[in-house]
């Protein structure tokens, strides 16, 4: 499920000037999505101030319970040890109601709060270019969606609650510590400063051996994601001690991480329980000797400890507090990252309305670069006009170009130079909406969605009838093999259609694709070998999908070819050759050498097998 956290994960807050300011400002954007939720923050808060303050009660009648009545030894007056006693049980009564009230307010507010921020983070993922998902590990990106978020989850819900109580308590406790004895309050909050100190110096280790055993199991679960997805790559290679190893090796890492976590975790509980203990000795002591003196009563300086025992534990939480807010924020800015990614696809301001789409498909003067070399365009000087209703075919050996120059139309990527028109519109001035409402899209290799067949088929067009349905898989020729499953159209086709063969996967895609209806088809031929029949089918449906409808057929098969009103001929970007068959044919050249290779191969499968295909 996690990738191997990408460079970016150094978003983690450091100190000083310009981490503080950005900690800051994260902080304040987190906020911001708890604003809906201000009414369940102020109660919340309101329970929290009075649980905690009335817990502080408590030690100050601990303290006169025992002046009033242990110390008389021999009295038989038990009224005022009832009464503190029925006090301290409704106070301890009414602090766990409020609560339990103010942990179950603040807990739905952190969750909302994450459930707004995971839905808002995955529909901007939506919107995001092709260009942004082939530089990002899936991996990464569903961490993000998940473990980051998560952690900002338990800071939001329980630390927050958690930093509420503890800071009420902190400055109650101080207080009350001092108006007990101001005495021993110096003398105890002198060990505050040591404790910090040392919450802080180790801590600070603890949050980076932490990140390492999370980076090493991120590492670890890529590994395993790869493998278990590849399962049958990895047994037809009998490669299971290879995963095995590889996966080992991750967690091995992540192991030797967690244990030194354990040390450092060990060290830290260790040393502040010392501190703690030690100073509630040393107030016992100098406190002892005040009761000797009669400068103090045994009650209050009970009291006292109790005080100081309520102030260590809360310092001790609140900074472990603190490195679980110095978590989320980490987790934030990699959140907010992505948030702030922008898509490279910017829609128009002014969208112009498209109308009925006729289906003119223009290439003028463009060409086009991933990018990545730039003194290399993956296509150039495009130059075409394709008129409604027409089928062009692609072809061209591997890596021409075919793929790329098909995924212009939709805007998957820009044009670097020139344009590509609708109807005469430049495709950069509609909405991104609009154009792909008008296109339809049959990859090579189909993808459905886990989900019944029917669910799979209404995805070309919600709300469509079972009729439509029923009718668009017909004409795919799918009805009849989806009506022989048991559970006929309510037939779940399991994760990425797994359940289905390669050709009823092919068949349920055109059927989702005749749904749409668009106006503009681009066609992906598998290659992959279908048995004859099963071919015979799928061909039949796509070339009743391509029937009215402006195609782009990145070709694998003569009949596709010969078909087509005119046929691009692509070779290293650039279309080398452009006609019909007929006129290709008589023309010789590029296209006659991968037509006459392809057509001996069909003759006999066999002669040509180690050739590459003609597209
Ligand atoms: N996302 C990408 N980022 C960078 N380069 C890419 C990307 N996709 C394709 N390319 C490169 O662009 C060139 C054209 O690739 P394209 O997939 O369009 O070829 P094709 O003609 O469809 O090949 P094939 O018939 O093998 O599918 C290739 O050199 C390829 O390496």
């Amino acid at each position: 499920m996690f990738s191997r956290p990408g460079p970016i994960s150094s978003a983690a807050s450091t100190p000083g000037g310009r981490g503080a300011s950005r900690d800051f400002s994260q902080l304040r954007r987190l906020t911001s999505y708890a604003r809906p939720y201000l009414p369940l923050l102020l109660i919340g808060i309101a329970c929290t101030l009075v649980s905690s303050g009335l817990n502080l009660v408590f030690p100050g009648l601990f303290g006169r319970l025992i002046d009033a009545s242990f110390l008389k030894v021999g009295s038989t007056d038990t009224a005022p040890l009832d009464r503190t006693v029925l006090m301290l049980l409704g106070i301890f009564a009414l602090a766990a109601c409020f609560g339990a009230a103010q942990s179950y307010l603040l807990s739905r507010m952190g969750a909302s709060v994450v459930a707004d921020l995971r839905r808002a983070l995955f529909s901007h993922l939506l919107t995001l270019s092709p260009r942004f998902f082939a530089a990002h590990k899936t991996g990464d990106l569903t961490s993000r969606l998940t473990a980051d978020v998560g952690t900002v989850q338990t800071v939001v819900s329980t630390a927050l609650a958690q930093l509420f109580s503890q800071s009420v308590t902190l400055v109650g406790g101080v207080i009350l510590l001092f108006v007990t004895s101001a005495r021993l309050s110096v003398l105890t909050l002198a060990v505050i400063p040591l404790v910090i100190g040392t919450a802080i110096t180790i801590g600070r280790r603890i949050r980076r051996v932490s990140r390492q055993v999370q980076d090493a199991i991120a590492a670890a679960n890529a590994d395993a994601e790869e493998a278990i997805s590849g399962v049958r790559v990895v047994q037809s290679f009998t490669a299971e001690p290879i995963e095995q190893d590889r996966y080992g090796t991750g967690i091995r890492a992540s192991f030797r991480a967690a244990l030194a976590r354990a040390q450092l975790q060990g060290i830290m509980g260790g040393v502040m329980s010392f501190l703690t203990f030690g100073a509630l000795a040393v107030v016992l002591w100098y406190g002892g000797r005040q009761v000797m003196a009669g400068d103090l009563t045994p009650g209050k300086l009970i009291s006292f400890l109790f005080y100081a025992m309520q102030v260590g534990i809360t310092v001790a939480s609140l900074t472990s507090i603190f490195n679980q807010f110095q978590e989320a924020l980490g987790a934030s800015g990699r959140i907010f990252e992505l948030l702030d990614e922008r898509s490279d696809l910017p829609e128009p301001a002014r969208p112009h309305a498209l109308g009925t789409v006729s289906g003119r498909v223009t290439f003028q003067d463009v060409s086009f670069g991933y990018g990545d070399r730039d003194d290399l365009p993956t296509l150039s000087d495009l130059n075409f006009d394709v008129q409604p209703g027409q089928l062009v075919a692609l072809v061209g050996p591997s890596g021409a170009g075919k793929t790329t120059l098909v995924s212009l139309i939709p805007r998957f990527y820009d044009v670097s130079h020139g344009t590509l028109q609708i109807d005469g519109q430049d495709v950069r001035d509609l909405a991104l909406r609009d154009l792909r409402a008008n296109i339809g899209l049959v990859p090579q290799e189909t993808l459905l969605f886990s989900g019944t067949v029917a669910e799979n088929i209404l995805y070309g067009r919600p709300g469509a009838s079972l009729q439509d349905v029923q009718d668009a898989a017909r004409a795919a020729n799918a009805h009849d093999f989806i009506r022989a499953f048991p559970q006929g159209y309510d037939t779940v086709v399991g994760e990425k259609g797994i359940k289905l063969s390669g050709g009823q996967r092919q068949r349920v895609a055109i059927a989702r694709a005749i749904l749409k209806n668009p106006r503009i088809l681009l066609l992906d031929e598998a290659t992959s070998s279908l048995d004859s029949e099963s071919e015979a089918l799928v061909q039949d449906a796509l070339e009743r999908l391509m029937v009215g409808r402006t195609s782009f057929v990145i070709a694998h098969r003569l009949s596709t070819i010969r078909n087509a009103t005119r046929i691009l001929v692509l070779e290293a970007g650039r279309v080398v050759q452009d006609g019909t068959h007929d006129e290709l044919m008589a023309a010789g050249g590029l296209y006659r050498g991968l037509y006459e290779m392809q057509f001996r191969r069909e003759q006999d499968p066999h002669a040509e097998a180690a050739q590459p295909t003609p597209a």
